[in-house]
């Protein structure tokens, strides 16, 4: 089976917010994937229907093909939850040993502490550690059942750019040997070095689900930025190749589907435009686009 997991019409309600509206998803083992998206997102609340945690109102959570449950207790998978709590007066070595006697084939001592690159500071107490070296910690605790299929909500979120730099070597050696992540983030700088595969949420749905590539190419397309005299956004959105328009003072921009078309009729319908740029929409505009709540700046 090639499936590491899959996610069918999930749909979690809470009183009168519904976190998770509709999610499907299915994941091929050895894909990284970034499950991107501003806050209250759901992002979190669907990684904990995945792992279990919570159970969905609607839908349905597969993973390895049987319930996220026995995944977990044989070990192919585990998580990385947001500022999962640590003792502070027990040593990274120590936890390391309770969550080896967990599992039925645990990874050894050795091996977890090297490749979470702990082995240094694994015998002080967990209270002393600065917030990088805890998240490896954390780190650690995931990889010693040897999983096949790694969940990390925002693993990086309360670290500096260094120890965000480190985190993300340590998994290096994880993903290269072919398994399969699954991590929520903000940041998408993130997403584009370390993801193959990137899930947009917003308002507890999928609004985009592709490689950062296509995500970029196929959802942002290019802006033409220029000045058009006159022009309103409603005239400009319904020219061809227009997917959005946005007017800010003299300033009009385009997200377009096809610039080449857009170009030419915005030139024959508005033919007093001047100052016209043309560039590449990164991912984040395609993220900005996507997740904005102002109808005129989403791309659809
Ligand atoms: N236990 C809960 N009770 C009530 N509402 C909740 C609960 N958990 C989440 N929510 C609400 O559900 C929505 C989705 O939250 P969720 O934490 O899944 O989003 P997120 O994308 O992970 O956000 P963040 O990036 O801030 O962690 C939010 O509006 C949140 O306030």
């Amino acid at each position: 089976m090639t499936e590491a997991f899959r996610l069918t019409g999930l749909v979690k309600q809470f009183k009168q917010v519904r976190a998770v509206d509709g999610v499907s998803l299915a994941v091929r083992r050895g894909e990284v994937v970034a499950l991107l998206g501003p806050n209250g997102a759901g992002k979190s609340t669907t990684i904990d229907m995945l792992l279990g945690l919570a159970s969905p109102d609607e839908g349905s959570v597969q993973v390895f093909g049987g319930a996220p449950r026995a995944a977990l207790d044989s070990g192919r998978l585990a998580a990385m939850v947001q500022n999962g709590f640590l003792l502070r007066d027990v040593t990274p070595a120590e936890l390391v040993e309770l969550h080896r006697s967990m599992f039925r084939n645990p990874l050894s001592a050795k091996e977890v502490y090297g490749r979470a690159g702990i082995g240094e500071f694994a015998r002080r107490r967990c209270g002393k550690l600065p917030g990088g070296q805890l998240q490896r910690v954390r780190y650690a605790l995931a990889l010693t059942g040897d999983p096949e299929l790694l969940i990390l909500d925002e693993p990086t979120a309360a670290l500096d750019v260094d120890a965000r730099r480190e985190f993300w070597a340590s998994m290096h050696e994880f993903t290269a040997a072919g398994r399969t992540v699954l991590f929520a983030t903000h940041y998408l700088a993130e997403a584009e070095d370390y993801a193959d595969r990137v899930v947009l949420m917003r308002h507890g749905k999928v609004v985009a689900d592709g490689a950062v590539d296509e995500v970029r190419a196929n959802v942002s397309g290019r802006l033409i930025r220029a000045v058009v005299p006159g022009a309103r956004e409603e005239d400009l959105a319904v020219l061809d190749g227009v997917a959005s328009a946005r007017v800010q003072g003299d300033r009009t921009e385009l997200g377009c589907t096809d610039s080449d078309l857009a170009i030419r009729a915005l030139l024959t319908t508005f033919p007093q435009t001047s100052s016209i740029e043309i560039t590449s929409a990164g991912l984040e505009e395609a993220f900005l686009a996507l997740t904005s709540d102002e109808p005129q700046g989403a791309l659809r």
